[in-house]
């Protein structure tokens, strides 16, 4: 196991022992929290869909570090800090891996966002999210994200990559393990 995953402080033993994929998930803010910048996927993973920027977390860096790489690779800007905000496990039917996104903000950030290769940004109004072209679990735990809170989420999808058929969901007052 990566010594970087949290598995052993969430998941239960059997689930531990699977293979997990870290991932990472930033949403830059406008000042106020009143909007969030998305990316329209362009390919890959999520092809089509709106989410925050993100992926793989690279063997030599720290998760945050991955972050900030990935938010300036996928939207050209450059995050001078970041905030932890929740950790999310997905199992999808079929598929043995475990996808671990490590989910961030981030208000301090420099640059003028523009399109790239992987996204097609958009600024939206944090209450008026396009959750009918998102990841269906965004729409379970984008209220405490809006509501400054951390979060522990675990989803278990159908091969679909749509159907939630089991989730776990809760508040957490830190998630320093
Ligand atoms: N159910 C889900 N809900 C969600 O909100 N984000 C999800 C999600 N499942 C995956 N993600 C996010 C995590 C991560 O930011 C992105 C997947 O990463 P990518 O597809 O960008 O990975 P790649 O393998 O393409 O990575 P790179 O090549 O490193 O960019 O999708």
């Amino acid at each position: 196991m990566d010594s970087r995953s949290v598995s052993k402080h969430i998941e239960e033993l059997e689930y531990q022992s699977k293979p997990h994929r870290l991932l990472t998930l930033i949403f830059p803010l406008n000042p106020p929290r009143a909007q969030v910048l998305l990316g329209l996927k362009k390919r890959g993973f999520g092809q089509n869909k709106y989410n925050g920027f993100g992926g793989k977390v690279e063997p030599q860096e720290s998760i945050s570090q991955g972050a900030i790489r990935e938010l300036t690779e996928e939207s050209c800007l450059r995050a001078r800090s970041v905030n932890k905000r929740g950790v999310l496990f997905f199992y999808f039917e079929n598929d043995p891996v475990t996808m671990e996104v490590h989910v961030f903000d981030t208000v301090e950030y420099e640059g003028e966002w523009e399109e790239t290769e992987e996204m097609a940004p958009k600024w939206f109004g944090v209450g008026d999210m396009p959750f009918d072209r998102m990841w269906k679990d965004d729409e379970r735990w984008w209220p405490m994200f809006i509501r400054g809170k951390k979060f522990i989420g675990r989803f278990w999808f159908l091969e679909d990559q749509v159907t939630i058929v089991r989730e776990e969901l809760a508040e957490v007052d830190s998630l320093e393990f």
